[in-house]
């Protein structure tokens, strides 16, 4: 059994930083991650890249032997992915064992987890060579500013969660930008009574009935739920971690093996 991390959200919102940031973590503990890049346009990483897209396709031959804009060479590259799951991605997950934890950098476009069937039938892909896999959703703390960000945020973690049909974990990223604490509860673990009054003092009388709706759907999904991640706290990473271990079920077998190697045996 393999264990994978599908980490998405939109453009900006810190999906590469947090990558970096759970391998140096890892490291630290003494633990292995491999960190995939999935974007055919990324070109600077922080961390050392253990599978890469651009070895099977590159967004800038695609748009310039293809004529394609930036957008629409990525789905154009996405969707090659999805034709060359069985030979490329079945070759290089090969290279992996079993236990093997894999994160998975995906690009910002909200296009890949709204009505592109690509990052489901790459999932489903994973499921079928026995990886346990979560989606971690990161909204970019900026969101909460505003009640109406805020929602069209969780609109869009939805439309990932419909999609993907994963284990879904929810995250505030950047919390080093929020400086009004007192904000952020509100956010966190929103009451729908008070989102939606908040979303009706925003918008005009006429969308009252929509932002019922709209809240009831969010809520209906149980998904207003996030958990904040401040990058300067290790014990923030740590804790994040924790929570998407847990809906992926990693660490029995691995306490076991924690319990085997016991520095302590050396004296
Ligand atoms: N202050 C602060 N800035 C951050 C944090 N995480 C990311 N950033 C900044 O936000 C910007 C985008 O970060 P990335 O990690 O590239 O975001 P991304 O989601 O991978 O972006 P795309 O791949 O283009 O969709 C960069 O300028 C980062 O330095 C954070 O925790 N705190
Ligand atoms: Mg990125």
């Amino acid at each position: 059994m393999g264990y994978a991390q599908l980490v998405i959200g939109p453009a900006g919102s810190g999906k590469s930083t947090y990558c970096t940031n759970l391998y140096q973590h890892c490291e630290t503990v003494g633990r292995t991650v491999h960190i995939v890049n999935l974007d055919p346009a990324a070109e600077n990483f922080d961390y050392p890249v253990a599978m890469d897209i651009r070895e099977l396709i590159s967004l800038d031959d695609v748009m310039e032997e293809l004529g394609l804009g930036p957008n629409g060479g990525l789905l154009y590259c996405m969707e090659h992915l999805e034709d060359n799951l069985d030979d490329w991605l079945t070759e290089e997950l090969d290279n992996y064992l079993d236990d093997d934890y894999l994160v998975f950098d995906c690009p910002g476009q909200i296009e890949l987890f709204s009505h592109v069937p690509v990052l489901r039938n790459f999932v489903e892909h994973l499921k079928r060579k026995n990886f346990n896999v979560c989606a971690v959703y990161l909204l970019d703390s900026q969101f909460i500013t505003d009640v109406t960000k805020f929602i069209s945020g969780c609109m869009a973690s939805l439309s990932a969660m419909v999609q993907l049909e994963l284990p879904h974990v929810n995250i505030l990223s950047k919390m080093d930008l929020v400086t009004n604490k007192r904000d952020l509860e509100d956010y966190l673990n929103p009451e729908p009574r008070v989102l939606l009054s908040e979303l009706n003092k925003r918008m005009a009388p006429q969308f009252a009935k929509l932002n019922k709706t709209l809240i009831e759907l969010v809520d209906g999904y149980s998904m207003v739920s996030f958990i904040p991640l401040d990058l300067r706290k290790e014990n923030s990473i740590q804790y994040v971690l924790a929570q998407i271990d847990n809906c992926i079920q990693y660490g029995e077998d691995a306490d076991v093996k924690v319990k085997d190697f016991d520095p302590e045996d050396d004296d």
